[in-house]
């Protein structure tokens, strides 16, 4: 049968990709995604803008909800200091084996550790399992159906703390209005709207990013 669309980007990074780097594994994706088959990535203009909020903040544990290839854990781990921790949850178990493989490629695999499963039943579970206490950043990327029912849960279970950095992708599009609305009103948070683009395309698209004030 067919291969998937995740599987032939895994197969550009393993033919083209320097094992053990990250910056090229990064730039073999998006070369794949920009000029042969796009992929639903975060992407080298937003995640310019991804990385310069995580390097400003040099946070210690990490969050992302929503993993697919492993693109952002691993532009994120990249840039982390060691010792510090990223802990990304994906749901869909084709996207966690490919992102598996492409988290090892680029060598990131002490620094990242991917969890399968559904985030809303994951949340409640990561003190207890993981021993986290709260997170410094967290990226939401996985359905813009489920940003603002995490955020929610996150607050509910404590994982958040005075200046925890929230960074959402896909504000504009597809769009997520209903979590845009809360953190844009919610005393709780201060946000701010980065414009930017779709990846790999010429559509408006931008990051949301909110610090919990707790
Ligand atoms: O479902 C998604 N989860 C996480 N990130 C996404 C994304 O960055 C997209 F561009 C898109 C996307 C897909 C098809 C389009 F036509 C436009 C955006 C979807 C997701
Ligand atoms: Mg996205």
């Amino acid at each position: 049968t067919r291969t998937t669309r995740p599987q032939r980007l895994l197969k550009a990074v393993q033919d083209r990709a320097i094992r053990g780097n990250p910056k090229s594994v990064i730039s073999v994706i998006d070369h794949y995604c920009r000029n042969q088959e796009w992929a639903m990535n975060v992407g080298d203009e937003k995640g310019f803008i991804l990385d310069s909020v995580v390097s400003e903040l040099n946070p210690q544990t990490v969050l992302e909800l929503g993993t697919y290839c492993g693109y952002s854990a691993v532009r994120i781990g990249r840039l982390l200091h060691s010792g510090a921790r990223l802990l990304t949850l994906e749901f869909n178990p084709d996207y966690a084996a490919v992102a598996r493989e492409v988290i090892s490629w680029a060598g990131l695999e002490n620094t990242v550790q991917l969890v399968e499963g559904a985030s809303g039943d994951w949340i409640p579970r990561l003190r207890e399992h993981f021993g986290i206490h709260t997170f410094d950043f967290i990226f939401l990327d996985h359905w813009k159906e489920g940003y603002l029912a995490d955020i929610k849960l996150l607050e509910e279970c404590r994982l958040l703390r005075k200046g925890t950095v929230l960074l959402a992708d896909n504000v504009v599009c597809p769009g997520a209005p209903d979590y845009l609305e809360y953190v844009r009103k919610s005393p709780l948070y201060d946000s701010r709207y980065f414009k930017s683009h779709l990846e790999y395309t010429k559509a408006e698209d931008g990051l949301e990013k909110s610090v919990y004030l707790g």
